[in-house]
């Protein structure tokens, strides 16, 4: 006899209302809202969009001009995100770039069905943390995170867990290695960072990629590299 519930006994969070119902709600929206993005940007030609997005001090322009949008991670980059939280059975996770809250609320819900832990999750427009806070209200997580609002350059500088298992970087690209740098030395050996869309970032990739750094580091789908810290 199996010494495991069968898989249907075990719908998860994820899986199940508030949450769900609600996730379909916000990809729909979030793909609704993805050509009205091209349009708040239309005035950048391709080269300044490109230099706007690796720019170390663009950054806050750039999204204040997305403020109204979700730029939310693909479904299965949220999914991803969930399996990786679940299998590691991860207490102390960290994002950088809540938005709405799309992987927020997927680590979030990881976190609920590994039986409790502690997300920090960094916004520095105030609209998005409030659109944030009703979304993982709604689906009965927001016990679980913590909202840091302002630039996560100063919001991660102090008060981290003493080991992270997981990371999420998903904010200004330009910014990856600084805040890499800043949750480094709290990654436990095995931890996982996922960072969405880290080909707008060089610096990052070298760093995550070289042989020396400290990480196993690969390619995963179309827009993530998934890092693991060695040790
Ligand atoms: C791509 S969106 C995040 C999407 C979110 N992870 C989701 O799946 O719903 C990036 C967000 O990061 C925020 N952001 C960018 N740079 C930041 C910084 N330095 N500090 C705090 N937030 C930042 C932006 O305002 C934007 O809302």
């Amino acid at each position: 006899m199996s010494h495991f519930p069968a898989a249907t006994e075990t719908l998860g969070t994820l899986h199940t209302a508030p949450l769900a119902p609600l996730l379909t709600r916000l990809f729909a929206q979030a793909e609704e809202n993805s050509p009205r993005n091209a349009e708040a940007l239309a005035d950048l030609s391709d080269d300044e969009l490109e230099r706007q997005m690796r720019s170390k001090t663009g950054y806050i322009d750039f999204y204040t001009r997305l403020k109204d949008f979700p730029l939310a991670v693909s479904p299965e980059t949220g999914q991803l995100l969930y399996m990786l939280a679940r299998s590691m059975r991860a207490q102390n996770v960290v994002e950088f770039g809540t938005s709405f809250g799309v992987s927020t609320l997927h680590l979030a819900a990881a976190l609920r069905d590994n039986g409790g832990g502690r997300l920090i999750s960094c916004e520095f427009e105030p609209s998005k943390i409030e659109r944030a806070q009703r979304n993982l209200s709604e689906a009965r997580l927001l016990d679980l995170v913590e909202l840091r609002a302002g630039d996560a350059l100063q919001t991660l500088s102090a008060d981290l867990p003493a080991a992270i298992d997981l990371v999420l970087l998903d904010g200004a690209k330009a910014l990856y290695p600084e805040i890499l740098a800043l949750l480094e030395d709290r990654l436990r050996p095995g931890a996982f960072v996922v960072a969405d869309n880290a080909d707008h970032s060089p610096a990052y990739l070298a760093r995550v990629r070289s042989s020396n750094a400290g990480y196993m580091s690969i390619p995963v789908g179309a827009d993530v590299e998934l890092s693991m810290r060695l040790g």
